[in-house]
């Protein structure tokens, strides 16, 4: 499978983003073509050879395989608001088209009236219809969690669910006993060796499911199903060429009852294919891909890596992770 593609032409990308996001202001990946089309491999920085072997194995399905057949063609996308001020983050919700937000809270230790500020507007931004998620990244301890939490509820008018308040699967089940919004997992599913124990320990009422960490579109289904949890697909702040899987994914499961966070190319200021095939949503949605989005020459020549030390560093990443997967025959998908 491996042998199958062509890493000896892998290019490397770097794109700058619009808002800094999870401390990220320059986005980096690499891109190669196989027998079935083209993919991304972009693990963050911080991720060991180890963990980022299930991003290349999502990777190496998509250029080999290709994706399960989808049951539907359409996916409904949230807009994802950084942690903004409250007229950025109204005119982020009003002109992305979406019905769905989600912001990130608790960005800092200070937070809490910016993040409401922030929750309102969006609220304000979307009228009394649209649905408001917000996103803690699992920095809560469960008493701060329980009462930002219930000022985040009131400041949005309700909220749809929050996602991943605290980091332990038990903090999360002690905080889903003392609030009224629904809580969604997010880090807890993508580091569960067992991600069952998140629904049978009552810790979330929403998986958030993203493929490309996960190990390819087939391996987050069979995680979706172990979870017993209705659904989100979520990005990883790929360009259209993985974000192409994550909606492969969200296309593919046998239920998805909410919006998907696969919006966030307005994230990045480039992207790696041509601008009408450019995973941008279009009235708060967005189309299932049949098969892998090819690389465009030129929008690749705009955003391709200029730092050779960069270069050299991804693609010495690359081979590295190649080894490991070639060690761990089990995470590739047959
Ligand atoms: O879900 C979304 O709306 C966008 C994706 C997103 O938030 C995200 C993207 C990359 C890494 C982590 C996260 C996250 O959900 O915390
Ligand atoms: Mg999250």
């Amino acid at each position: 499978m491996l042998d199958d593609i062509d890493f000896a032409n892998a290019r490397v990308y770097a794109i700058p983003m619009t808002t800094r996001f999870r401390g990220i202001t320059v986005r980096e990946g690499v891109l190669f073509e196989g027998p079935a089309g083209w993919a991304e491999f972009c693990p963050f920085d911080d991720y060991d050879d180890q963990v980022s072997a299930s991003w290349l194995a999502t990777a190496v399905e998509q250029c080999t395989i290709g994706w399960p057949t989808a049951v539907r063609d359409k996916i409904p996308i949230n807009c994802t608001v950084p942690a903004v001020g409250p007229e950025r983050a109204h005119e982020i919700a009003r002109t992305s088209g979406c019905a769905t937000a989600k912001i990130k809270v608790a960005d800092h230790p200070d937070s809490l009236a910016e993040d409401l500020a922030r929750v309102e507007a969006v609220r304000d931004a979307l009228g009394a219809n649209g649905h408001v998620r917000v996103d803690a990244n699992g920095v809560w301890d469960v008493e701060t969690a329980v009462k930002h939490i219930a000022l985040l509820d009131k400041a949005a008018g309700g909220l749809e669910y929050v996602e991943q308040p605290c980091k332990t699967i038990e903090e999360l089940a002690e905080v889903r006993r003392q609030v009224n919004p629904l809580i969604a997992a997010d880090e807890s599913i993508r580091r569960a060796d067992d991600p069952m124990r998140v629904a049978v320990a009552g810790a979330a009422d929403v998986a958030v499911i993203k493929c490309t960490p996960l190990g390819g579109v087939r391996r987050a289904m069979r995680i979706a199903e172990a979870a017993g949890l209705p659904c989100a697909v979520s990005s990883a702040l790929e360009t259209s060429v993985g974000l192409g899987a994550q909606l492969a994914l969200a296309g593919a499961l046998p239920h998805l009852d909410f919006a998907c966070g696969l919006g966030t190319l307005s994230l990045l200021k480039g992207d790696t294919v041509g601008v009408e095939a450019s995973l941008r949503p279009v009235e708060g949605s967005l189309p299932v891909p049949t098969a892998p989005l090819a690389v465009d020459l030129e929008a690749w020549e705009s955003v391709r890596h200029t730092d050779p030390e960069r270069t050299t560093w991804w693609l010495d990443r690359l081979d590295r992770v190649r080894s490991v997967l070639a060690t761990t025959p089990e995470l590739l998908t047959r």
